[in-house]
């Protein structure tokens, strides 16, 4: 059972769409991350799943009841969705127990004070219950976001880049933290950001958006070595488009050299581009080398070699114990990978 399905929807600001017939089903228990490039219409996905934009089209389900469709349009109250929006900041002058209770408003006395105790214990915030928002760290305040968000158990948590305003140092520890929270709560989540290496860390699937669709969903390994079309695949990593030729047996034939495909290949399309990331190169001394290291980087366990590539820069990495001979000449070669061919 999925506890988000979406159905053709469509939403535009000014006849302009920017959510142009999107579907995407979350699984009971999943985080799925939605990514993209500002403007694709992230937050606006998730304003329509919240309730706070009415879609032109379109179905929404969340868990079995339908709150978006013809002539359906559920309040976000009515949806059971706890949202952690970016510039949904605490109150400040409210305490963080009382941030917590904020939406509990049905529950008796009681209830409250052990479901607020119940969630500030969840976040390791027990302590905190009488201190206002200032007092608190970025890291502090999110995981107080978070207990309000989770505090009336909701079904489908959405989670507008909620990191983004939070130390480097500290981000990924707190995205660890959330995450043990949000599986522990057995909620599902869909979490905006324009990280990548966010979304990696957080997220069970990733949708990569562009211009209003989900370009491709999948597991973050998937999307990476099986990227569908050039835009999932340039935005989940740096690399290089070669000119390429199948050359039968799932080889292709290169300026590099022949490249020998670990996947399968369709041999339907003869000439095309294959998309190749620094890990898939390699670099040795040969005696006819002409290729240009213009900076050596050593970074303990490796060594990485600045090269330019079709007027791109790449850093290719060598084991710390083989190191090139700089005073050498050097070759490049692709080494056998899950070929990305593109016609
Ligand atoms: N209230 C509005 N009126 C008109 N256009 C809007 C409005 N809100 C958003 N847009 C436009 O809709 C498009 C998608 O916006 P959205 O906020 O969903 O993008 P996003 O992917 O979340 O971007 P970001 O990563 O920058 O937050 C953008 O082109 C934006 O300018």
């Amino acid at each position: 059972m999925y506890s988000l399905a979406i159905e053709s929807l469509q939403y535009s600001y000014d006849g302009h769409a920017v959510i142009d017939n999107l579907d995407l089903q979350v699984k009971e228990n999943e985080i799925v991350c939605l990514l993209g490039a500002s403007g694709c219409g992230k937050t606006t996905t998730l304003k329509a799943i919240a309730g706070l934009i009415r879609p032109q089209q379109g179905i929404i389900k969340i868990g079995q009841k339908q709150v978006n469709g013809e002539n359906i349009f559920l309040a976000p109250q009515h949806r059971n969705v706890g949202m952690m929006f970016q510039d949904y900041a605490l109150f400040p002058h409210l305490t963080v127990a009382q941030n917590v209770a904020f939406g509990l408003g049905k529950l008796s006395r009681a209830e409250k004070q052990s479901r607020v105790s119940e969630m500030l214990e969840l976040v390791h915030l027990g302590a905190y219950a009488a201190r206002f928002p200032h007092e608190l760290s970025g890291g502090q305040q999110q995981r107080v976001a978070i207990a309000r968000a989770l505090a009336y158990r909701p079904s489908l948590l959405l989670l507008d880049e909620p990191f983004s305003n939070i130390d480097a140092q500290v981000r990924f520890q707190l995205i660890s933290d959330i995450r043990s929270i949000i599986k522990d709560q057995k909620v599902s989540a869909i979490f905006v950001s324009h990280s990548k290496d966010e979304a990696f860390a957080f997220s069970d699937r990733l949708a990569i958006m562009h211009k209003g669709q989900i370009a491709q969903l999948g597991c973050p390994t998937e999307l990476f070595h099986q990227p569908k079309n050039q835009v999932v695949a340039e935005f989940l990593g740096q690399g290089i488009y070669l000119d390429a030729t199948h050359a039968g047996n799932g080889a292709f034939s290169t300026q590099f050299g022949q490249v020998n495909s670990l996947t399968q290949q369709n041999d339907a399309e003869d000439k095309g581009k294959i998309f190749v990331r620094p890990s898939h190169i390699e670099l040795y001394n040969t005696d006819h080398g002409a290729i240009q290291v213009n900076q050596e980087r050593f970074v303990g366990t490796e060594y990485l070699y600045a090269i330019e590539l079709q007027g791109q820069q790449l850093e290719i990495a060598k084991p710390a114990d083989k190191p090139l001979d700089l005073s050498k000449p050097i070759s490049l070669k692709i080494k056998p990978h899950a070929v990305n061919f593109f016609s």
